[in-house]
Formats: C-alpha cells, structure tokens, sequence
C-alpha cells in the first residue's frame, strides 16, 4: 500500500526525530523493542518520563568512545553504559561528548551491559550517525514497541528492514543540470543529484565536454566548509578545490564531484568537536576516535555511482587518497592514472597532513 511510508522514508523521518529530540521506537522479529533518543539532544524531562517507564536505560556508545572512556565494550563495536539512577543530563551527555574528557574525566568505573542483544543498539547508533549527531544513543527496553509508538505518534523502525539501508548508500537520481559559466571554464555544467532518502544532495561540476569513452580528468571532493569557503589554513581543501578547478578549465575537460560529506563523513558540528579536541593536542584521527567515530565515514561508492550515471567508465583521478582510488576501482571505475594534487600546505596544515600521510595512508 503506497499510502504508508516505507523504510527509507520512515528512516529519514527517525533522523529528523532524533535532530529533534523526539524518541524513535526500534523493534525486532523476537518481540524485542526499544524506545531510543539520541544523546546529543536529550532533554532533561525527557529523560525523566523515560526513566519512569521503568527498567534501565543505558547510553550506547562506539566502541571507540568506549574506548576513550575505558568502559567495557562486551559487544566488541559497542558499549551500552548504564545510566545510575542518580545521575542528571550532564552526566549522560558527558558519556557522548568528550569535549571535557580533560577538564573535568568522568569518575568511573562505568558499568556496561553484557547479557542480552545488542542490535537494537546497534541501529540506534548508526542513526545518530547518519542524522550527522554525536554516535550515542539512550536506549530502554520497552514492551509491545510497535503499539508503543503507534499510541504516542513515535516512528517505529523494524530492525530486519532498517539494517541493509543503513548500512548502504541510498540511490541517487540527478534531478536538474545546467550551463555554469565559471572562472576556469566558460564551458561549465552544474548536475544536481537527490538520494532517495532525503539526505545530502551531491554535484558534479563538468567542464567542457568529456569524451565518454575516454579517461576522464576527475576529482572526488568532500565538502570542507571551512577550507572551501573560509579559507581555512587548518586543512588543504581549498587550495585542493581551486587546483582541480583550474587544472581541468586548462585541459578543457573534466568532472568534479561535490560530495556532501562534510568533516569525513562526521558533519561540521562533530567536525568542529574535533577541532576543539585537536586545540587540546589530539591529531586529526585521535579526535575522530575520541568522539566515537571512526577515523574516516564516508562513502565514496556514491562517487562512481555518480559517474557512472553521468556515461563516465574510466578516470585519471586527482588524489593522494588511495582508499579513493582502491574503492573506484571496487566499484566498476577504472583508474588509468593517479594525478597528484599537492597544493596548500600551511604552517597551520603541515602536522595534519603528515598525520593523514603517516595513519590513513596518504601519499606524499
Ligand atoms: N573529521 C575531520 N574532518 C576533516 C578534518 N580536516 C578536514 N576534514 C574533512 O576532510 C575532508 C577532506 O577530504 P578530501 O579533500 O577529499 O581529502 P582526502 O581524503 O585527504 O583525499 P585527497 O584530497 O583526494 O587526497 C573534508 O570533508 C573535510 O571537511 C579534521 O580535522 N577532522
Ligand atoms: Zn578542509
């Protein structure tokens, strides 16, 4: 029946629930169901009416915030610490955010659950993820989830649908193209694409008219707010997005795809957390792990899908990112040639990228 939301559009919906600091119900094929709200936006009363429901509430983490955290991750990518009884909303937020992980460390030992299954868990966290919040949720077993939710108008989401969308990219469908005249190229074409799911739209710019059957120039870049517009001196991105620009207005062809993937794949607020933290001495893959995330979120299998989309089979591929390179190839996009893109370092920038060189692999 059309007239119901299916999961992606009940997913999308949950997103902007826990944007919002609005429970979403989570429930599996055994009759396990689980109220949940992100931790980021828990507000104090709701905290309240949630523990008078009864049972106990726990904050599930990474297994990397756990980490930090020194609490037992029994589930191996996850923890789920159990919020005491007499603790307040800091507290809970404090087991999220590490910004005064220095200042003012939480007193352990923290108790984690160990018995029972964690999948509800799980979802709940990729969610806070994928809604671009900090990645720990406050989950409480609940009965009867599915009349729970449909009593109080929550959005209920059934584990076994929910799972494969999560942890795969959403179809994207290029909604509108036009002519963009630019400072490189008089020939330029801005393509706008739409995931199904209502998340982040994604462009490509073209320059010129590439040849289909040829390897084309291209770049895959991520959104970098604060490099790209703000001449940021913290990152090489813009000096990255200029070059490409201007490398492909000289040849007169190419394709740079503008992924909405702020901070890695973390969002710029959890971008700017980390930020905070690297003012305190962290490097830039530290403070992504502080946080509870992994050292880089993106997918740039939706980089191919693009290009592939678009009539593209084969790239030479502005990068010093192998992981970009070994996932076009993964993904049916074949590289003929890396083209090194090595502009911008900065005094501000040398250790960020010595870090990316040294921990993710990045080519000098
Ligand atoms: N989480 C986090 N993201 C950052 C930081 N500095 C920059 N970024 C983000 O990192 C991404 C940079 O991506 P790219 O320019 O594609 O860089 P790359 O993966 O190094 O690959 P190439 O530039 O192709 O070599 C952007 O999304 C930035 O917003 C940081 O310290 N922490
Ligand atoms: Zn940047």
């Amino acid at each position: 029946m059309s007239l119901f939301p299916d999961i992606t559009e009940l997913l999308a919906r949950a997103r902007a629930d826990l944007r919002m600091g609005v429970p979403v119900v989570l429930a599996d094929d055994t009759g396990f169901s689980v109220l949940s709200l992100a931790a980021e936006t828990l507000g104090a009363q709701r905290l309240a009416d949630l523990r008078a429901l009864g049972g106990v509430p726990v904050v599930a983490i990474t297994g990397r915030r756990a980490e930090t955290l020194k609490a037992r991750a029994y589930d191996g990518d996850l923890a789920r610490v159990v919020i005491p009884a007499d603790v307040d909303m800091a507290w809970v937020q404090a087991v999220a955010d590490p910004s005064d992980d220095l200042a003012a460390p939480m007193k352990g030992p923290l108790m984690t659950e160990r018995q029972g299954n964690a999948n509800l868990h799980r979802i709940a966290i990729a969610l806070t993820k994928s809604a671009r919040l900090l990645p720990a949720a406050v989950v409480l077993p609940i009965a009867d989830g599915r009349a729970f939710a449909a009593a109080r108008g929550l959005t209920c989401i059934d584990h076994a649908l929910a799972a494969p969308h999560l942890a795969d990219r959403s179809p994207l469908r290029e909604v509108v193209a036009a002519r963009l005249p630019m400072e490189v190229s008089e020939a330029g074409r801005l393509h706008v694409f739409r995931p199904e799911d209502g998340g982040e739209e994604h462009y490509a710019v073209e320059i010129g008219r590439p040849d289909r059957e040829k390897p084309v120039l291209a770049r895959l870049h991520s959104a970098c707010f604060t490099g790209d517009l703000m001449g940021s001196l913290k990152c090489d991105c813009g000096p990255q997005l200029r070059g490409a620009l201007a490398q492909m207005g000289a040849e007169g062809a190419g394709v740079l795809l503008y992924l909405n993937q702020e901070g890695r794949g973390i969002g710029l607020a959890n971008k700017m957390r980390a930020y905070f933290l690297q003012d305190q001495g962290f490097d830039t893959v530290e403070a992504n792990h502080r946080l509870g995330f992994e050292d880089d979120e993106r997918d740039f299998r939706l980089g191919s899908d693009i290009l592939k989309s678009m009539g593209f089979k084969s790239v030479r591929l502005l990068t010093n990112n192998p992981a970009k390179i070994a996932m076009m190839e993964r993904t049916g996009i074949a590289v003929t040639e890396r083209v090194p893109l090595k502009v911008g370092e900065t005094d501000h920038n040398r250790g960020y990228l010595a870090t990316k060189a040294s921990k993710s692999g990045h080519l000098l």
